[in-house]
């Protein structure tokens, strides 16, 4: 089967010259999860724009279900990949809480039943119900960010981008957050994150992507979190529950474990507790 999105060779310079992209290749299935990190400056935003027409390739193709993305089919792929962008100012304008999610459903022309029952679901599923009369510039930063979150929940797109979506939150919002990834998941939905966040890629993402330099260093599952030399490279750390048995488990790096739940297996294994 063809890849959900598929990246060959995209290279993208800024007005002012910066090459931010320098001839990205990827492809994302359906129903992955994907989590792109790497430095500050590496490009995932940039790439992240590209993925649902705000930018177009100025060198090399972006393809959404076989489609390659151009002018003319922008707004058709907008339908299918949802962004939430990095800071929700950018994202965040209406009067209020409600007309803010309202307002893509309400230009993708459903009837208003339709878009009542969205705004109410998607304002739900991010905890902000209670707030959909206020006025979203009277919000915290992660509340906005929670907004901005369900405004593209409320498009049902396919597939669901989210630009840095832990920074800011909570340790209870960022646990809200996942359940949400994890609901658009079981949806079926394909969701893409860009983060800093190592120890959350490691729990939840099923395709690890290193970005540095405008460049991919590497794509695999959660194991590149523990590859040294990659590690290094992309300038991360090793997740913290990995860090924990680095010295414990010698040899193959590849065996350590990376999530909290494959730790606790590690020492129950160790101590026989
Ligand atoms: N509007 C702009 N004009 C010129 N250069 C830009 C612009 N926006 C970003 N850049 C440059 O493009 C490169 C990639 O930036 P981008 O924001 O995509 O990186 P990032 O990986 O998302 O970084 P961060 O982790 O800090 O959010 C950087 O060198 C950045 O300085």
């Amino acid at each position: 089967m063809a890849a959900l999105l598929e990246i060959e060779d995209l290279s993208f310079y800024y007005h002012d010259g910066t090459p931010a992209l320098k001839g990205v290749s990827l492809s994302i299935g359906e129903g992955e999860k994907v989590a792109i990190l790497g430095p500050n400056g590496a490009g995932k935003s940039t790439l992240l724009f590209h993925l649902n027409g705000i930018f177009l390739a100025q060198q090399g193709t972006v393809r959404v279900a076989g489609e390659v993305v151009t002018r003319d089919n922008e707004h058709r792929v907008r339908e299918k990949v949802g962004l939430v962008f990095q800071d929700p100012d950018d994202q965040v304008f209406s009067p209020t809480v409600w007309d803010d999610v309202a307002f893509g459903p309400l230009n993708l022309g459903l009837e208003r039943q339709e878009i009542e029952r969205r705004v109410e679901e998607a304002l739900h599923a991010v905890g902000m119900w209670e707030y959909r009369s206020r006025a979203p510039h009277h919000l915290s930063y992660g509340q906005k960010k929670r907004v901005a979150i369900a405004g593209v929940l409320a498009m049902d797109p396919d597939v669901v981008v989210l630009d840095e979506p832990t920074a800011f939150l909570d340790p209870a919002g960022q646990r809200a957050l996942l359940k949400i990834l994890e609901g658009l998941h079981g949806e079926g939905k394909t969701v893409i994150i860009a983060t800093h966040d190592v120890d959350m890629a490691a729990e939840w993402a099923t395709s690890i992507i290193l970005l540095k330099e405008g460049r991919v260093l590497a794509q695999g599952d959660t194991c590149l979190l523990v590859n040294e030399e990659l590690v290094q490279a992309a300038g991360l750390r090793f997740p913290l529950v990995s860090q924990v048995f680095q010295d414990f488990i010698t040899g193959n790096k590849q065996l350590l474990p990376r999530t909290v739940a494959e730790g606790k297996k590690v020492l129950r294994k160790l101590t026989g507790i």
